[in-house]
């Protein structure tokens, strides 16, 4: 019997929580703001921008929203990072990704200051995280590692193979699952023996953006799946691995939608939260 994991209930809970932390923060003068920046009309881009905002508004959190036009320069959307980035009331920023393409991402979301990194993408949160100092991780790999934890899976000492080796999630994911003990292969598009990296894996992570890659011949009987991938088909959403084949082989899979896409939005509630803190904790020692 494979069972599903329920990322939807998971990310509820923890948005709740959240919910409650804001308002006794609220109680002592402090309320989070979040501040999204949606550069152009990528439909998927504003669906996930909506879905954030509507988040943070039900956390009791303050909404703070620029929508640029797509053929926005460097120079406009910089301006408005360091107008955010100098506004006390602005306790995270996030820039949605992508970006169209005449921009130069990795410059601009440089541009965030580390403390308000609540997507935890700048070079220099993801150098804290190498280091295992204190910073903001990237959301979807902390969702992948609290869905984990919620099932009571243990890392340390675990298998893990992580399939996909971008900025956004594999890379930050394999450095959360050392920091946690767990032996960490990866995989990606130039490894030539895939099923022998998963194979050997207690648990799989698949964050490729490859439709349908993973199936029964990568893994073996018990493993745990997860699976980062959402592609939008005639059908429906669909993710990176093809779940309905490993149903009685895997012991544990995520659904998609439902899976990790919840996850993603619950972590960036408690990264806003965690970077108030610390921003309050910042005005507290200069003041
Ligand atoms: N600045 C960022 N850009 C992007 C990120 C990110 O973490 N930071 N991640 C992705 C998209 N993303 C958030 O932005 C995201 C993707 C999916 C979901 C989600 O809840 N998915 C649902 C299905 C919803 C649907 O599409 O109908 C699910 O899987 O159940 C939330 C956020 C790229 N850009």
């Amino acid at each position: 019997m494979t069972t599903t994991i329920d990322g939807s209930r998971i990310a509820r809970r923890i948005r709740q929580q959240v919910a409650e932390e804001v308002a006794a923060a609220a109680l002592s003068g402090t309320v989070p703001g979040l501040a999204t920046i949606l550069v152009g009309d990528d439909p998927a881009s504003a669906v996930y921008v909506a879905a954030k905002r509507r988040a943070i508004k039900e956390a009791g959190m303050r909404d703070f929203h620029r929508h640029l036009p797509h053929h926005a320069t460097h120079d406009d959307v910089a301006e408005v990072i360091d107008a955010l980035a100098a506004d006390p009331e602005v306790s995270g920023i996030l820039l949605q990704l992508p970006l169209p393409r005449h921009l130069d991402g990795m410059a601009l979301i440089n541009r965030i200051p580390v403390t308000k990194d609540v997507d935890g993408l700048t070079t220099a949160s993801a150098g804290r995280l190498a280091r295992g100092e204190r910073g903001l991780r990237p959301c979807t790999p902390s969702g992948v590692l609290e869905l984990l934890d919620a099932e009571n899976i243990p890392l340390r000492g675990a298998n893990v193979a992580v399939v996909g080796w971008g900025e956004l999630v594999g890379k930050p994911l394999t450095q959360l699952l050392l920091s946690r003990g767990a032996t960490v292969s990866v995989a990606h598009e130039h490894t030539t023996d895939l099923a022998a990296v998963t194979r050997a894996a207690d648990i799989v992570v698949v964050a490729t953006g490859v439709r349908g890659l993973v199936g029964p011949e990568h893994v073996r009987p018990g493993v745990v799946v997860i699976d980062v991938g959402i592609h939008r088909t005639p059908s429906g959403l669909a993710g990176d691995v093809r779940s309905a084949e490993l149903d009685g082989i895997a012991d544990r899979i995520t659904p998609v939608p439902g899976g990790v896409g919840p996850m993603t939005i619950a972590m960036l509630l408690v990264n806003t939260l965690r970077a108030a803190r610390w921003g309050a904790e910042r005005e507290a020692v200069a003041a």
